[in-house]
């Protein structure tokens, strides 16, 4: 009974996701990259509203749900958490707000990802933003985060960045096979990241700051 009335909701969702056809950029690049650090000040100058997966995730994982054990022990792994539940979170986020233009940072993280929502919301990126990152400067990144994040130790570390390069950096392939991708140098400094980022930005955007 309850996963038909959860069928029902998400079946609403989707009709409402693809009537509404947001504008979608998808953020990527590996763990410690910098694409929250730079997604906040895209928000800031062009107006999107910043969506990442993995907070969404993390949220999900404290409310008491019932795919929340499940999702906190993968994030603990690194590992990627089954699509129609990454996606129902991001549909809902997306309902939720007024907006028509969305940043998805960290989606999608693998082929499953990638096929899943195209098919669910029957929605293209407009572009692909790749922050291009070395391990090395990822991890120093990472390890002085101080976020709190479980998944902020060495072994998970190491893990996501296997993830990375095993499942997420297809992804980017497939998108950049199809011209969509926008490579940046993400190992600059943060504000000689954002004026790589801008270049980007205020050609497909009139409200540039
Ligand atoms: N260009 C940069 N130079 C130096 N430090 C940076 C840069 N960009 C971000 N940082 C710092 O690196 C850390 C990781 O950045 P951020 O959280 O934005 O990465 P992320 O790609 O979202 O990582 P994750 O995938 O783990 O969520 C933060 O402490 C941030 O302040
Ligand atoms: N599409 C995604 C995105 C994230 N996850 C899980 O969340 C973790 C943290 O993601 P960040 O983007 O905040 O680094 C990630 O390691 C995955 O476990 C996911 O499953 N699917
Ligand atoms: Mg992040």
């Amino acid at each position: 009974m309850g996963s038909n009335v959860d069928a029902a909701n998400m079946e609403e969702t989707r009709s409402a996701l693809r009537e509404k056809n947001p504008k979608i950029v998808f953020v990527l690049g590996g763990p410690g990259s910098g694409k929250g650090t730079q997604c906040a000040s895209i928000v800031e100058h062009f107006g999107y509203t910043h969506l990442s997966a993995g907070e969404l995730l993390r949220a999900e994982a404290q409310s008491g749900s019932e795919d929340a054990p499940m999702i906190k022990n993968m994030m603990s792994e690194g590992t990627i958490v089954p699509s129609e539940v990454t996606i129902k979170l991001l549909a809902k986020a997306i309902m939720k707000n007024e907006n028509d233009k969305f940043l998805i940072d960290g989606f999608p993280r693998n082929e499953e990802n990638q096929v899943a929502f195209e098919s669910i919301t029957g929605i293209e990126p407009e572009f692909v933003l790749f922050f291009d990152c070395s391990e090395e400067e990822m991890e120093k990144r990472i390890l002085t985060r101080n976020q709190g994040r479980l998944d902020d130790n060495i072994d998970t570390i190491r893990k996501r960045f296997k993830v990375f390069v095993e499942s997420s950096l297809s992804v980017i392939n497939y998108y950049n096979s199809k011209g969509k991708v926008k490579k940046i140098d993400a190992s600059k400094p943060v504000e000689e990241v954002f004026e790589a980022v801008k270049a980007v930005f205020a050609p497909v955007d009139d409200k540039s700051g």
